[in-house]
């Protein structure tokens, strides 16, 4: 992770909860959580902000963003530089779900960032904005945009048996055409020259390759793939 701002604990939290010798330990992580000078978060999560490269003068789009730990990390990122008091970027936060904006806003508000505002839309149809009220006419276009879309979550598997049982193989056809509906409204809102990251949590290539092949192939060489990488790091 970037300047090494990450740790990884191989416990689960169960045990981190329960474990007596571990008290203090779990205390200060709760402390240090609550005041917003840690995150916690799973590590393959963190994967797909990190390959957006945000710099503190872009406009992001994080287009379904709750609970937001991704959101958290996009929020960091543009408040890397010590020597920006203000990042003149900011992080716009979009969830279709309003119990999950409100989720999102309780933790993403701990970081303090002035640079960040939560919408509610369904990121199919996400409004244009416009850069300021007195240019009316310029829409807003974003430098970065996070599509991490609701997907199956078959790739969680291993730690949640449960998928394993629910899962059918219509569900991720089902799902398809959504995905590939956010994707095109993240790349028509996307500025030219900027970089969208494609994510789920699922391993099945309806719900990944198949959706880039088609919105790929309908832009007609309009953007181009950077790098593809399927990863699965869950236990
Ligand atoms: C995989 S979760 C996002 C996790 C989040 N990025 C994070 O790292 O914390 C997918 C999210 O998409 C939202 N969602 C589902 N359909 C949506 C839609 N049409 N537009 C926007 N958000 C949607 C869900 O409410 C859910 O919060």
């Amino acid at each position: 992770y970037p300047e090494g701002f990450a740790w990884q604990v191989n416990m689960d939290r169960k045990f981190l909860r329960q474990c007596e010798a571990l008290k203090e330990f779990h205390q200060f992580l709760i402390q240090e959580t609550e005041t917003g000078n840690i995150s916690r978060q799973e590590a393959v999560s963190m994967i797909p902000p990190l390959c957006l490269d945000v710099q503190p003068h872009h406009k992001v789009l994080d287009m379904c963003a709750a609970p937001g730990s991704k959101t958290a990390q996009l929020i960091e990122m543009l408040h890397s530089d010590d020597s920006i008091v203000i990042p003149s970027g900011v992080v716009v936060a979009n969830d279709s779900d309003n119990k999950r904006c409100y989720l999102m806003v309780h933790q993403v508000k701990r970081l303090e960032s002035p640079c960040f505002t939560v919408i509610n839309h369904d990121a199919t149809l996400l409004p244009n904005m416009v850069t300021s009220a007195a240019q009316p006419k310029e829409i807003l276009k974003y430098d970065r945009v996070l599509a991490d879309v609701p997907c199956s979550g078959d790739g969680t598997m291993r730690k949640n048996p449960d998928c394993w049982f629910k899962w059918n193989p219509i569900g991720a056809c089902h799902l398809h055409n959504l995905q590939a509906r956010i994707l095109r409204r993240g790349l028509e809102v996307l500025e030219v020259g900027g970089r969208l990251v494609y994510s789920t949590c699922s391993l099945n290539p309806i719900e990944d390759e198949a959706v880039l092949a088609e919105v790929l192939t309908e832009t007609a060489g309009g953007c181009c793939l950077l790098f593809k990488e399927v990863v699965s790091l869950s236990r």
